[in-house]
């Protein structure tokens, strides 16, 4: 099994049960998920993180990160971090949103432009899945799950 870190950042649930869906699917890929919310930064080093990067992120209030990734934004976006702080990471991120509001997967943006910053490279380009294509919880599940496909073959060479 190839490991990969996966980590999601929800405000009401359903980052989290994509991220445990894609984990799940991963499996039958040869693929293990080590899987965490983004504010248990006891759990991963991004830092030191030798595998590929998965996110899975969604937006609230009126374009801002969920309230579990604060700390973690807060973070990435010091300052005095150099431009190649994260130039070892292989990262995919999937954005969660709705097209209905003026900042469309905007929490997923955010994090996505700053690790650009950062020096990592994405291995999959980024998805932005919209509450506006299905309603209901289990489309939004697959189109998280379409974005992803499970390209990992690309990080581990
Ligand atoms: C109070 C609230 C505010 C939201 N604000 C935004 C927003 O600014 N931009 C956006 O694209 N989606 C917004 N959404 C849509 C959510 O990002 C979307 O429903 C997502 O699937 C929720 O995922 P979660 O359950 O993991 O938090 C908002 C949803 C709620 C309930």
């Amino acid at each position: 099994m190839r490991r990969f870190l996966l980590l999601y950042a929800t405000q009401r649930g359903q980052a989290k049960a994509i991220a445990e869906e894609i984990s799940e699917q991963a499996v039958s890929h040869g693929f293990s998920a080590d899987l965490h919310c983004i504010s248990e930064s006891e759990k991963y080093d991004l830092k030191t993180e030798t595998g590929p990067l998965v996110m899975v992120v969604s937006t609230t209030g009126t374009g801002d990160p969920p309230d579990t990734a604060r700390k973690f934004v807060k973070e990435i976006h010091n300052k005095t971090l150099p431009t190649d702080y994260f130039a070892h990471l292989q990262y995919g991120l999937l954005g969660l949103g709705d097209s209905e509001y003026t900042y469309f997967c905007n929490g997923g943006k955010v994090i996505d432009k700053r690790l650009q910053e950062l020096g990592a490279q994405r291995f999959y380009d980024t998805g932005h899945a919209d509450d506006c294509v299905g309603r209901k919880t289990k489309h939004l599940c697959l189109q998280g799950i379409q974005v992803f496909k499970f390209q990992f073959q690309k990080p581990f060479g």
